[in-house]
């Protein structure tokens, strides 16, 4: 019997009663029409996501899926492989940006091992979820095998399923992930390589050339893996895969998905792709400096509410926009309307 994925169904979060309602909460507080620009947008969202006129965070989560990836062998990151498993211990020890915004807002974090070349020790914010040791080179061979990529599915799902919190900020740390995004992102969004691929972790111009054509070679190799599993399991990402896993079970239970940079981006897509519906609990936290992000952003329709050049990962962006979902709901919830304040000039709000 083949083996067949089973994904949840995704709610719809459209509901143009809730939305003419909330917009009237929004328009009535005390300010003049539209002035919080686009956190009105945003506290309009997760209203929408909540289907709910007071929209709060709980127990936001970090999860930061780590794995290392076949391809890093043919130098198209300008750091060795090693770099992955290293960073894993800089998690555990709380050394990394992520563990340090974290901290700052009070996001709790875990660190998901989905594939990572590296044998680590029990720790309590360590999830072990290792499907192999790295994904294998795209260049000889798919990344991973269908069965491989649905079981990373697969344990991304069950891992948010019973996961505290109704906000997940998934963050990734893969060397040479930034190349399996690339390659995503060109297949499943049709679009020109060379506009996907970017210089990841500091590549130099030569690199980048290096980088661009390996990536080139990998996409022919793999010209028949269009359907989105297919194309998942050949350019990979076990990482990536889960991480996809973990937004369509967190979409399913209505939780807000709070997006980082490019990799956690074409998790989504790959998501979508995957899940429709997906995409509507997404808000996108920052604009990326890998240039492909600002092609991925286009595709999904995405306004992102940060641009401050980062090109890090691990879900740091994610976490810097955390404060302004924050603000979104707390101005929804706490602020006076004009009739509550007593301040005249509420007829410029429709009724
Ligand atoms: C020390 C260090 C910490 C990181 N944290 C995130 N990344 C980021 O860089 C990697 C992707 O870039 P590329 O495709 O060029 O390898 C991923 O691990 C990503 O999370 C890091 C990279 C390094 C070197
Ligand atoms: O935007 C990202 O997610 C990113 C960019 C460069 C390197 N790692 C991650």
């Amino acid at each position: 019997m083949p083996d067949t994925l089973i994904l949840p169904a995704i709610p719809a979060v459209a509901n143009p009663e809730l939305q003419r309602a909330l917009q009237h909460k929004i328009d009535h507080k005390t300010k003049p029409l539209g002035a919080l620009g686009r956190l009105e947008a945003l506290a309009l969202r997760l209203g929408l996501i909540q289907q709910s006129l007071s929209p709060v965070i709980t127990a936001p989560q970090i999860r930061v899926f780590a794995a290392d990836h076949g391809l890093a062998r043919h130098g198209v990151s300008a750091y060795p492989g090693e770099v992955t498993a290293q960073m894993v211990h800089n998690f555990l020890r709380g050394g990394a940006a992520i563990n340090v915004f974290a901290r700052q807002h009070g996001i709790a974090l875990k660190v998901v091992d989905a594939g990572v070349n590296a044998h680590f020790e029990p720790h309590p914010a360590l999830i072990d979820g290792k499907i192999r040791h790295g994904s294998r080179d795209a260049l000889a061979e798919p990344a991973m095998s269908t069965d491989e990529c649905r079981r990373a599915l697969r344990f991304g799902m069950a891992l948010v399923a019973d996961m505290p919190g109704n906000l997940l900020l998934p963050g990734e740390m893969g060397i040479g992930n930034t190349s399996a995004a690339s390659l995503l992102l060109a297949r499943l969004g049709d679009l020109p390589l060379a506009q996907c691929t970017g210089r990841g972790t500091g590549l130099d111009e030569a690199g980048l050339a290096r980088k661009t054509q390996i990536l080139q070679r990998v996409l022919a190799r793999h010209a028949d893996a269009s359907a989105p599993l297919d194309a998942l399991a050949a350019l990979g990402g076990l990482e990536i895969a889960m991480m996809a896993g973990a937004l369509i079970q967190a979409a399913s239970q209505r939780r807000i998905l709070l997006l980082d940079g490019f990799i956690a981006g074409v998790a989504l897509l790959v998501a979508e792709r995957l899940a429709p519906g997906v995409r509507q609990y997404a808000v996108f936290a920052h604009r990326s400096a890998e240039p492909g992000h600002r092609h991925l952003l286009r595709l999904l329709d995405a306004a992102p509410l940060l641009d401050l050049d980062l090109r890090l990962g691990e879900g740091s962006g994610a976490a810097l926009a955390y404060p302004l979902l924050q603000s979104a709901c707390a101005f929804v919830n706490e602020m006076a309307s004009f009739s509550e304040a007593g301040v005249s000039g509420d007829n410029h709000a429709a009724p």
